[in-house]
C-alpha cells in the first residue's frame, strides 16, 4: 500500500470469463460492479491503485470490444490481459506454469489458398502502425518498459509451485482441436501457447497508445479436448498470484522506465 500511496492513474485488468477475474475482484477495497455491453466490470482499489477488473466474453471480438468501450471510459495508464493458455507440446511450459508474452501474434489473419497460409507480413498488409511503422500479425510486447519492469519485479523462473516464463503467445479464433494441429502451429508460429482473446486487445491498445501485458497460466495443452486432463483453477491461482506480486511492488504507474533499475535493484 505505501508504495502506491501518491500514484495516480488506473489499470485495466481483462479475462474472458468470470473465473479468470473474480481472485482479483475479491482482493479489490470497496469494489463497485458496473453492467457493460460485454459483460460485467468491478472497480475498486488494490495495493492503493485503481483497478477496473472486467470479464469480456470469449474471443478476439469480444475482448476488443470490451477493450475499446472500457479504454473509452475508464482511460487506463495501462491494460493486463489475464486468463489461461494452451501449450504447445514441444514448448518449453509446463501446465501450471505461468506466461507472460514476450509478443502476441494474431494467428487467424493472413492468407490461406491450397499452397498454404501466407502471413500479414507476406502479404504487405499492416493490422496496425506503431510510430508510423507497419505492425503486420506480430505484436511485440517485450520492448515495452511495463514489461521490463515485471521483467525485473518477478523474473523467470521458479516459483515456490510453478515457473514464471517470459515467451510468446498466438490469439487463434479455433483452438487446436488435436494434438496434430497443435504441433502444426508451434512450428508455424513459433509461438509457446495458444489462446482466444490476446491479440485483439493488444492491436486495440496499439491504436490507443496504450501500454499492454498478457499474463496467463497454462491450463493445458492445446489440441487437448478432454477438459478432465485440464488444471484451470490452478492455473489462474498462479496467474493471479504473479499480478498480486506486480501490485505489492508497487504498479509505476507514472514511469515504469525510472522503476525499472529499482525493480531490478531489488532483486539482487
Ligand atoms: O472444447 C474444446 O475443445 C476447447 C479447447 C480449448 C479451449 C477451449 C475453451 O473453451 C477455452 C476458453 C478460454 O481459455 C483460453 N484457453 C485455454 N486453453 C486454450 C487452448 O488450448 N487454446 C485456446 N485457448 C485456450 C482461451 O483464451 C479462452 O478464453 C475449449
Amino acid at each position: 500500500m505505501e508504495a502506491n500511496k501518491h500514484r495516480t492513474g488506473s489499470v485495466l485488468v481483462l479475462g474472458a470469463v468470470a473465473s479468470e477475474i473474480l481472485p482479483l475482484v475479491r482482493r479489490l477495497v470497496h469494489p463497485h460492479r458496473e453492467t457493460t455491453p460485454f459483460g460485467t466490470v468491478w472497480k475498486g482499489t488494490l495495493e492503493g491503485v485503481r483497478v477496473a477488473a472486467a470479464v469480456t466474453g470469449i474471443g478476439k471480438v469480444n475482448a476488443a470490444g470490451a477493450a475499446v468501450w472500457l479504454l473509452e471510459r475508464c482511460r487506463p495508464r495501462m491494460v493486463c490481459v489475464v486468463g489461461s493458455a494452451g501449450a504447445y507440446p514441444g514448448a518449453p511450459l509446463r501446465i501450471g506454469d505461468v506466461l507472460v508474452a514476450s509478443e502476441v501474434q494474431a494467428g487467424d489473419e493472413g492468407v490461406w489458398t491450397s499452397e498454404g497460409i501466407r502471413s500479414m507480413r507476406a502479404i504487405g498488409l499492416a493490422l496496425a502502425h506503431q510510430e508510423g511503422l507497419p505492425v503486420f500479425g506480430r505484436f511485440s510486447l517485450h520492448q515495452s518498459p511495463w514489461y521490463r519492469w515485471v521483467r525485473a519485479v518477478t523474473p523467470e523462473g521458479d516459483l515456490d509451485t510453478f515457473r514464471l516464463r517470459y515467451g510468446p503467445l498466438v490469439t487463434v479464433g479455433m483452438v487446436s482441436g488435436d494434438e496434430r494441429i497443435a504441433l502444426q502451429r508451434f512450428s508455424r508460429y513459433d509461438a509457446w501457447a495458444e489462446d482466444m482473446e490476446g491479440s485483439g486487445v493488444v492491436q486495440v491498445c496499439l491504436h490507443y497508445g496504450v501500454p499492454v501485458l498478457q499474463c496467463r497460466g497454462i491450463s493445458n495443452w492445446a489440441g487437448t479436448r478432454d477438459k478432465a486432463r485440464w488444471r484451470l483453477e490452478e492455473a489462474l491461482a498462479h496467474c493471479h498470484e504473479v499480478i498480486q506480486k506486480w501490485f505489492q511492488a508497487g504498479l509505476p504507474l507514472e514511469s515504469p522506465e525510472n522503476s525499472i533499475a529499482v525493480a531490478g535493484d531489488d532483486q539482487a
